[in-house]
C-alpha cells in the first residue's frame, strides 16, 4: 500500500516510534556485524574470494539501511517533541551510498575494494627481484635514508606503483558517489561529508584556524629549509621556495619527525626525545607497546582492552605471504563486544604514537558501546581523530617517558624545552597545511572544480600553495599523487585530521587543568588522573548523541573550535623560531616551480648505504 504524501498518514505517536527505533537498532547490529566482519576479513586477506564476500555484505548492510529509511518516512519524526528520538530518526533516514540503485551501487564497492587492494598489495621492484612494499620497506627508506637518489627512487617509485595506477578507477568512484550524495539531497559527496559537522561554515572555520596558525607553520618550514640546505647543498632546492617534497622523512611529507635527531635536534648535547633506539635495545615488541599504550588509558580509570581485542586484533604484519591492508585502523564489530586494531606495527617511535592513536578510537568505541548504533560516532569525526592524540601530548613528555622507562634522564633547562617543542612541531605544526589540503582537493573534484584533466595539477598546486612542498622531478597527467596517499583509495575524509589537531589541544588544556597540572602546557602529562579521565570519558560516553558544541564544552567549557591552546602549547619555539630567522625570507611563491628535471626510475635502487663512522651523520657510499 503506497502511503498518501499528506501528514495525516504519517504515524505521530512517539511511543511506537520508540519501539520500532528499538526493533531496528537490535537487527541493525547483526547485519553491521557480518558486514564489518566480512571487511575485516578481506582486509587482512586481500583474495578476489574476500573482495566478493565483502561487496555481497556491504550490499545487504545497504539493502537494510534503504528499508529502515523507508519505514522511517512512515513516521511524522520532524514533528516529534523528543529531541533524542528526533536525532536517531533524523540519522537513520541519511544513508550514503545504501540509497543507490544496486547494480550501481555494486560498481561503486567492487571499486572501493579494488583501490583498497591496488593501495595495500603495491610493490616497488628493482632488476634483481628485491620488492619493498610500503610497509614498512619504502616508509624505513623515506625515514632513514639521508641519500638525495635513493630518496628520489622511492618517492617515485611509489606513485608509480600506487597512484598511477588509479586515476580511471577514481574518475569513476566520482562519478557513482555524487550520484549518490545527489539521490540524498546533498550537492555532492564533499557537502555530504561536510553535513557531518552540523554547520553551515566549516570551510571557514578552517580557513581561519589554518591563517591563524600559518605564521608558525612558515616559521618551522623556514627553519626545516636551511637545515635541509645545508644537508643536500642549495643547488637541490627551487627558485620558488618550496621544499622537495622526498626530503623531509615521510611518503607525503605530512609528519616531519624522522629528521629530527640527525639534522633539526636544535641543542645537540641533550637527551634526545626520540625513544626508537630505546625501544629497540629494550627489545619492545607490538604487544609490548600495545600494553603500554592501554597503560596510560587505564591509568585515568578508562576502560580496557576487552579479551576480545587481544584475541581477534591484527598488530604485526603477517609473514605467510599474504597481501594485507597494513595502513593502521581501528574497528568497532558494533555488537557492543568486538573492538579490533589492524596494524603492521614497527618498532618506532612513530608506531608508538600511531598506538596511542588507533587506541584512542577503540577508547571511543568502548565509551559509547550501549547507545543505539546509529549515535555510535564521534561528536563530530574531528573528536574521533583527537582521542588519542591527547594521550600521546602527555606520553610523549620527557618526563614521562622517563617514568616508563623510555628515556634516561630528563635535563630541565630552556634548551631542551626547545628541544622538545621542535619535535613536537615536526609531527603536529607541520602536518597542518597537509590535513587543510588533501579535502581542499577532494572537495574540489566532488564539485566538479577540479576534472580529471586537471587532477595532478591541482593535487601540486595545493602542495605548492598551502604547504611549502614541491615536487622534486616533473609530474605528468599521467600520474596521480592523490592515489599515492592511503585516504584517497580507502576513501576516507581528511578534514577531521585538520579539525583533531587544533581541538586536541584544547582537550589537552582542559584536561592538564583537572589534573591540577599547573606547569606550562608542553610540560603537562595527565597520567594517574582520574578526574581528567572522567572528564573525558563524560564526553566520549556521548557518541554523537548531542551537537558537537555540548560534547566540546563538556570538556573545556568553551563551544568553538580555537587555536589558542595549541599556540599557548607552542609559545616558547614561536618566540625561538623567530629569532632564528630574523631578517630572512619565510615565504615561498604560491606556484610550483616549472624547471623540473624529467626523471625515469632506474632499475637497480641505489646503493645501500651506511653511516659514516665518524658518527658526523654525513652518508658515505661504500667504495
Ligand atoms: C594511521 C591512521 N589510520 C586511520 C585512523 O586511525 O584514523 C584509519 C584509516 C582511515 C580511518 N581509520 C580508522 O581507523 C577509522 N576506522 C577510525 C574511526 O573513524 O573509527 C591515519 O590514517 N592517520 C593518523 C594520523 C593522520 C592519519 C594519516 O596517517 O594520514
Ligand atoms: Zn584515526
Amino acid at each position: 500500500v503506497a502511503f498518501a504524501s499528506t501528514d495525516c498518514q504519517l504515524i505521530t505517536d512517539e511511543n511506537e516510534a520508540w519501539a520500532f527505533v528499538n526493533r531496528v537498532n537490535d537487527e541493525s547490529q547483526e547485519v553491521y556485524f557480518k558486514s564489518i566482519q566480512a571487511s575485516w576479513n578481506y582486509n587482512t586477506n586481500l583474495t578476489d574470494h574476500n573482495s566478493q564476500l565483502s561487496v555481497e555484505a556491504k550490499l545487504v548492510e545497504a539493502a537494510f539501511e534503504k528499508e529502515v529509511a523507508a519505514n522511517a518516512s512512515r513516521f511524522n519524526w520532524t514533528a516529534f517533541q523528543n529531541e533524542t528520538l528526533k536525532r536517531i530518526f533524523k540519522k537513520a533516514s541519511d544513508i550514503g551510498s545504501a540509497s543507490l540503485p544496486e547494480d550501481r551501487l555494486t560498481k561503486l564497492k567492487v571499486i572501493e575494494s579494488e583501490l583498497e587492494r591496488l593501495y595495500s598489495s603495491a610493490q616497488l621492484c628493482d632488476d634483481d627481484s628485491t620488492c619493498n612494499n610500503l610497509d614498512p620497506g619504502l616508509t624505513r627508506i623515506l625515514a632513514e635514508s639521508r641519500d638525495y637518489d635513493k630518496l628520489l627512487w622511492a618517492w617515485f617509485g611509489w606513485r608509480n606503483v600506487s597512484g598511477r595506477k588509479m586515476r580511471n578507477l577514481y574518475k569513476e568512484f566520482v562519478n557513482i558517489s555524487n550520484e549518490a550524495a545527489r539521490a540524498n539531497g546533498y550537492a555532492d559527496t564533499g557537502e555530504y561529508w561536510r553535513s557531518w559537522y552540523d554547520m553551515d561554515n566549516l570551510r571557514e572555520e578552517c580557513q581561519k584556524l589554518y591563517e591563524q596558525l600559518k605564521p608558525l607553520y612558515l616559521n618551522l618550514h623556514a627553519y626545516v629549509k636551511r637545515k635541509l640546505i645545508d644537508k643536500y647543498g642549495e643547488d637541490k632546492f627551487p627558485s620558488t621556495g618550496q621544499i622537495p617534497a622526498h626530503l623531509l622523512g615521510n611518503m607525503w611529507a605530512q609528519s616531519w619527525g624522522n629528521l629530527y635527531s640527525d639534522l633539526l635536534q636544535p641543542f645537540k648535547n641533550k637527551p634526545s626525545v626520540d625513544v626508537t633506539e630505546a625501544l629497540k635495545e629494550q627489545n619492545y615488541t607490538a604487544q609490548k607497546m600495545f600494553e603500554v599504550s592501554e597503560e596510560f588509558f587505564t591509568s585515568l580509570g578508562l576502560i580496557p582492552m576487552p579479551e576480545e581485542f587481544w584475541n581477534h586484533s591484527m598488530i604485526v604484519k603477517p609473514d605467510d605471504g599474504r597481501d594485507v591492508v597494513c595502513h593502521a585502523s581501528a574497528w568497532d564489530f558494533l555488537n557492543q563486544k568486538d573492538f579490533r586494531i589492524k596494524q603492521c606495527t614497527d618498532i618506532t617511535m612513530s608506531d608508538l604514537i600511531t598506538t596511542h592513536h588507533e587506541m584512542g578510537h577503540i577508547q571511543y568505541y568502548l565509551q559509547y558501546k550501549n547507545l543505539p548504533v546509529v549515535f555510535r560516532r564521534g561528536a563530530n569525526p574531528g573528536f574521533h581523530e583527537a582521542v588519542g592524540d591527547v594521550m600521546s601530548l602527555s606520553v610523549s613528555t620527557p618526563k614521562h617517558l622517563k617514568e616508563i622507562g623510555l628515556l634516561e634522564e630528563v635535563v630541565d633547562d630552556e634548551e631542551s624545552d626547545i628541544n622538545f617543542l621542535l619535535s613536537q612541531a615536526l609531527k603536529k605544526i607541520a602536518f597542518l597545511p597537509f590535513g587543510y589540503l588533501i579535502d581542499q582537493w577532494r572537495w574540489s573534484v566532488f564539485n566538479g572544480e577540479t576534472s580529471p584533466e586537471d587532477y595532478n595539477k591541482k593535487w601540486w598546486d595545493l602542495r605548492c600553495k598551502y604547504q611549502g612542498v614541491s615536487p622534486p622531478v616533473q609530474r605528468t597527467e599521467d600520474d596521480f599523487d592523490p592515489g599515492a596517499k592511503y585516504h584517497i583509495p580507502g576513501n576516507t575524509p581528511y578534514i577531521r585530521y585538520f579539525v583533531s589537531y587544533v581541538i586536541q589541544f584544547q582537550f589537552h588544556q582542559a584536561l592538564c587543568e583537572a589534573a591540577n597540572q599547573t606547569g606550562p602546557l608542553y610540560k603537562c602529562d595527565i597520567y594517574n588522573s582520574h578526574v581528567a579521565g572522567n572528564k573525558l570519558s563524560d564526553m566520549l560516553s556521548l557518541g554523537s548523541s548531542k551537537p558537537w558544541a555540548v560534547a566540546m564544552e563538556k570538556v573545556t567549557g568553551n563551544t568553538t573550535m580555537d587555536a589558542g591552546a595549541i599556540i599557548e602549547y607552542f609559545q616558547p619555539l614561536i618566540t625561538w623560531l623567530e629569532k632564528q630567522n630574523e631578517g630572512m625570507d619565510i615565504q615561498w611563491d604560491e606556484a610550483c616551480p616549472t624547471d623540473l628535471p624529467v626523471y625515469t626510475l632506474p632499475t637497480q635502487s641505489p646503493e645501500p648505504e651506511t653511516t659514516d663512522p665518524t658518527g658526523t651523520g654525513n652518508v658515505v657510499f661504500p667504495n
